[in-house]
């Protein structure tokens, strides 16, 4: 089956189009044990202010932003015994008026009513639980607003309160209560859900609203004929925002803190003489924190609305261990703490739950990455920009030459790979391995790639199912070494597609003829032991891979999403022979490019290298570099938007809107299609 609505889209929309959809969550089990009535306005309010991060509908188009979204209601509830039945309806009642109040409806849900068990002749009740789950259109993934503060010299810090009575900072069913074992009485509450509304209006406002974030992209140099723009960051990171909920105001400036990874120094005025520093810091009233550029306009719009805001501080540029926290209330010093000491401690119970997980090794080296890492310079000297109106043709794709993503059941990364080879130029096509046993031929593909996923499930090793699906089909396996060895073709396997890729023998030590009989590469489990998802620094090596070609040097971030990442070889010569003929591609790296042999060690530590490949392989290619294993995904990294954290990031690049959104991945699969046009 063709990608055709793919290239479809591209040739209706101009292009990349940003569309996706928002979810957010809200629960308050431990104040709904308190008051049920107060506790289901409170996860209204969690839910609302966790989803106004995204742009969720043209404020222009619809008069009413929360018509747009819809939430899924779900009830744990002990509700058959005594009192219980009558604090659900009383915890319905306030859900409904609630919504009814910001206009939004709940179109799902589920319940399970008899959560008490008696063990042991005692009645055990879980919490009365509401979860909210809200759902609305993004209009612009590019403008979602994450909770890292940028520290972008100029911006203020706001704390925003909205929703709950102003002369009270209640500390009930709090986070600082339960670490004293208590539950508290006097629960936070939301008085005035008009206030929510605002806030959430004003705060899709600023979002939609570049001079606000201040996007700041300048020309500094004119070289030659081509004008060299340089982007200093991704447009949307020059705005931080997270909602107040669990942990309270602390904990909310804390987790932006540690996100950011810098130094953070506010000031909070406390205008209530009864309001103690512990309550004001500790309380879970409603809110949000936002760090902004143009604090001024902030503050206006929210006066023009009534919803008072204070300036509390600034982040810093001051980076991981240089960073220090201070945080004082009525300029008096409450906590002044070392950045990465204070992140050790709200780390401990990850690192607990990780001591089930994973080795104590890779526990001890992410330790010490976390207390040392400042930022990461990712370097990108390449151009990646391309013309590309010339694929919003539909006739365009008569000429384009082939790619099937071929996927196995169990395959969850084919649309992905297909986008990127479809807005790199090529005409992409959906391919089972039902169609290939079913006798679909891959002679007219100049392509293939292998994506990404959970083939049979892993149950036997990872892609070990699918391998043996080629290997002991012989249709199949004719069918695959003709692809491998016709000279017009190539490959790219990524993740579950790598893992593949090495059990057929596509890559390490090539054989002539049929490469099916044995495996001389081997991913093998990740030496941390657990699955590993993250985004971290690679390093592209100068190598045979046609489709790294002119990439060498550069620094770029990917994702990780694997179990089996480990490249094992089958003696050390293998290893040694890549290395000198030039197929290893990939490298992970270190926040200044770094791979392990550059600080003699074998490789680097946990998690800079997630899965403990010696000498940090991420990709090796074959012999003739046509044939490309990957394990980390470039196939999620070629949009800008798809990158984890861009704040560092300063490419020399030609600007528009097109090249925003690509990512220096693209050219990968750019160089793919030159090299079958050339
Ligand atoms: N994302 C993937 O392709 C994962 C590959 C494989 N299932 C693993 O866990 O290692």
């Amino acid at each position: 089956m063709s990608y055709k609505h793919l290239m479809q889209s591209s040739a209706m929309k101009g292009g990349i189009f940003p569309v996706g959809g928002a979810v957010s969550l809200g629960e308050q089990p431990i104040k709904m044990l308190i008051n049920a009535e107060k506790g289901a306005r409170m996860c209204i309010s969690e839910t609302i202010m966790n989803l106004v991060w995204a742009p969720i509908t043209d404020l222009k188009k619809i008069a009413s932003f929360l018509k747009d979204v819809k939430m899924s209601g779900n009830w744990m509830w002990a509700a058959k015994c005594e009192g219980e039945g009558a604090r659900l309806v009383d915890a319905v009642g306030s859900l409904c008026e609630g919504l009814r109040q910001i206009g939004c409806a709940i179109d799902g849900g589920k319940d399970s009513l008899s959560m008490a068990v008696t063990a042991h002749g005692e009645l055990v009740k879980s919490p009365g639980t509401l979860v909210l789950s809200a759902y609305a259109p993004c209009t612009n993934v590019t403008k979602v607003v994450n909770p890292a503060l940028t520290a972008t010299p100029g911006s203020k810090i706001l704390w925003i309160r909205c929703g709950g009575d102003k002369n009270k900072m209640r500390l009930g069913g709090s986070a600082l209560a339960q670490v004293y074992s208590q539950i508290g009485d006097d629960c936070p509450d939301i008085e005035d859900f008009t206030e929510i509304s605002k806030v959430f209006s004003t705060v899709q406002d600023l979002l939609l609203m570049d001079k606000l974030i201040g996007t700041v992209l300048h020309p500094i140099v004119l070289a030659g004929f081509s004008f060299v723009f340089e982007i200093i960051c991704f447009r949307s990171r020059r705005f931080a925002g997270h909602d107040i909920s669990d942990g309270g105001l602390i904990t909310a400036i804390l987790e932006m803190a540690f996100a950011g990874n810098v130094a953070v120094d506010v000031n909070i005025r406390n205008t209530k003489e009864h309001i103690s520093p512990i309550d004001l810091l500790f309380a879970e009233e409603c809110g949000i924190i936002i760090e902004v550029l143009n604090s001024e306009d902030v503050i206006r719009k929210l006066e023009d609305v009534n919803i008072e805001c204070q300036v509390i501080g600034t982040a810093s540029e001051t980076y991981g261990p240089d960073a220090h926290i201070r945080i004082h209330v009525d300029d008096k010093l409450e906590i002044n703490e070392k950045l990465v000491d204070l992140r050790e401690e709200w780390e401990l119970v990850g690192d607990k739950l990780g001591e089930f997980q994973t080795n104590m090794k890779s526990l001890k080296e992410a330790k010490e990455f976390r207390g040392k890492c400042r930022k990461i310079n990712y370097k990108c000297d390449f151009e990646w920009f391309y013309e590309t109106s010339f694929i919003y043709h539909e006739q365009y794709f008569s000429t384009a030459p082939l790619v099937a993503i071929i996927r196995e059941e169990g395959s969850n990364g084919d649309r992905e790979m297909a986008s990127a080879f479809t807005l790199a130029g090529f005409q992409t096509f959906d391919v089972t391995m039902t169609d290939i046993l079913s006798g679909h031929t891959l002679d007219a593909y100049r392509g293939v790639a292998f994506v990404g996923g959970f083939s049979y499930a892993d149950v036997l090793g990872s892609a070990r199912g699918w391998a043996a699906g080629v290997m002991f089909n012989e249709q199949v396996s004719k069918q695959f070494e003709h692809f491998r060895l016709r000279t017009d073709t190539f490959s790219y396997g990524v993740c579950n597609g790598c893992q593949l890729m090495a059990q057929l023998g596509w890559i390490g030590d090539e054989r002539e003829g049929n490469a099916c009989l044995e495996t001389t590469v081997f991913l093998d489990e990740n030496e941390c032991g657990r699955f590993e998802s993250s985004f971290g620094p690679v390093k592209i090596e100068k190598c045979k891979s046609i489709m790294l070609s002119g990439m060498e040097n550069a620094i770029l971030g990917l994702w990780s999403s694997h179990g089996e990442g480990r490249f094992t070889y089958r003696s050390s010569e293998i290893l040694q022979n890549l290395r000198e003929n030039g197929q290893v591609c990939v490298r992970f790296c270190d926040d200044q490019g770094k791979i392990g042999s550059d600080h003699n060690c074998e490789n680097l530590p946990y998690p800079l290298n997630p899965n403990g490949s010696i000498d940090d392989v991420a990709a090796i290619c074959s012999r003739d570099g046509r044939h490309l294993a990957m394990m980390p995904h470039a196939d999620r990294s070629f949009l800008t938007w798809q990158w984890a954290e861009l704040n560092s990031v300063t490419w020399n690049t030609r600007f528009d809107q097109q090249t925003v959104a690509l990512s220096p991945w693209i050219r990968m699969f750019r160089n793919a299609f030159n090299w079958c046009n050339a």
